[in-house]
């Protein structure tokens, strides 16, 4: 692709995920290739991490009925989504790769795909959360980048992917150093009601969306504790949030918010802080996720019914992984190398609630 204009390259598309918002994302960018293929081949690959679904392979039941059955179910991804079990051969002629894997993942994924990814091929990183190793901490796309030897630029935002696969409307935000890269990001996300902004803080966009999963535990906690009376009425649903205590919530936010920013100048910087209050992939996602998302969902089920955040997710997600609880501890351990656990009292109080056992009721004396 060498000397050829960004713009005036067709590219191929191939996914590196296929979970919740992997599928989501495979329907919408599968609708728009077909629409726009003078710029895009238009079959999209979807590597899929192989399971068995009630006797068959996974790949297979998705195949035939262009459906996610296990993590979207009840959606058409389209008849040119094609799920591929094996990754070398998901990626294979693919010049732009989507990694939408949750990020425990992508260490080993990466390893996979080493010496397999064609110089030049563009890469995008979909996945929040942060790589903390040997006392170091980076974004993923820093991380894809280096192990894979591509540029890699980042999307996040307030996008639950339920919502998206069902054309609601919401904003995203694209982070991408070279302009004309991102242009075709976007003509290859952006659709009526999936709006798509652009910005250079490659750096701040994923922060935003790594660093808020941890704040919606918090979120998730608060309404937990509230919900004592509801639940036992059997009123509990995913989205109950007492209305007596919405200022509670609105505290977690303003104070996660300012620990998300003061976190990412500290260990980042040139992070760009206007992201945090301008762009979706800020403050828009850290509402969405503390009101609605899983990580808000399990950790009110945490203090409702007592079990551990491991059995939680096993028993109400189906198989889609938790990345706030895992971010904690990442977060936690970065900090504990550098002595500064106590400049991040809700990061660290989430980090004891779910590995060390401090009671959620004393939120309060620690933040
Ligand atoms: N679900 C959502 O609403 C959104 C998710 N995200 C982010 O996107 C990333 C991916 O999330 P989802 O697609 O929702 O995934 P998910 O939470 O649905 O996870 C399930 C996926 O993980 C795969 N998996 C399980 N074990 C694996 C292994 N050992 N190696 C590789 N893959 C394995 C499964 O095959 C399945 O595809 C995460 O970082 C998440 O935070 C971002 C925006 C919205
Ligand atoms: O990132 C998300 C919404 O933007 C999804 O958050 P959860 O992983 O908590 O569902």
């Amino acid at each position: 692709m060498s000397g050829q204009k960004v713009a005036d390259q067709k590219w191929k598309i191939a996914l590196v995920g296929s979970g919740n918002w992997g599928s989501a994302i495979a329907r919408l960018v599968g609708k728009n290739v077909k629409e726009r293929s003078d710029h895009f081949d238009t079959e999209v690959k979807m590597w899929c991490y192989e399971e068995d679904f009630e006797g068959r392979k996974l790949t297979e039941v998705i195949n035939d009925k262009h459906e996610n059955v296990k993590y979207l179910p009840g959606v058409d991804l389209g008849d040119n989504v094609v799920a591929e079990p094996d990754l070398a051969k998901a990626v294979e002629g693919a010049n732009a790769l989507i990694f939408v894997i949750p990020h425990q993942f992508i260490a080993k994924t990466c390893e996979q795909l080493e010496g397999k990814i064609a110089k030049g091929t563009h890469g995008i990183s979909l996945i929040k959360g942060v790589d903390v190793k040997d006392g170091q901490i980076h974004i993923f796309s820093e991380v894809i980048s280096e192990r894979l030897g591509i540029e890699c630029a980042a999307l996040s935002g307030a996008n639950i992917a339920n919502e998206v696969a069902q054309d609601s409307f919401s904003e995203t935000t694209i982070g991408c150093r070279d302009i004309d890269v991102a242009k075709k990001w976007q003509q290859l996300f952006e659709t009526e009601k999936f709006r798509v902004a652009v910005s250079e803080d490659v750096v701040g966009v994923s922060l935003g969306g790594a660093l808020k999963n941890v704040v919606a535990v918090a979120a998730g906690l608060i309404d937990g504790m509230k919900w004592g009376n509801n639940a036992k009425q059997g009123k509990l649903t995913d989205r109950s949030l007492d209305p007596a205590r919405l200022g509670s919530q609105a505290a977690i936010m303003r104070i996660g918010l300012l620990e998300m920013k003061r976190f990412s100048l500290e260990f980042f910087p040139g992070t760009q802080p206007d992201t945090f209050v301008q762009e979706s992939a800020g403050v828009a996602d850290l509402i969405t996720s503390c009101l609605g998302g899983r990580n808000h969902k399990v950790a009110a089920a945490f203090v409702t019914k007592g079990k551990s955040f491991e059995d939680l997710e096993k028993e109400m997600l189906n198989g889609q992984k938790l990345q706030g609880v895992e971010t904690a501890k990442e977060l936690y351990h970065f900090l504990e190398t550098r002595g500064r656990q106590d400049a991040y009292p809700l990061f660290t109080f989430v980090y004891r609630v779910a590995y060390e056992g401090v009671k959620p009721d004393t939120i309060t004396a620690h933040i």
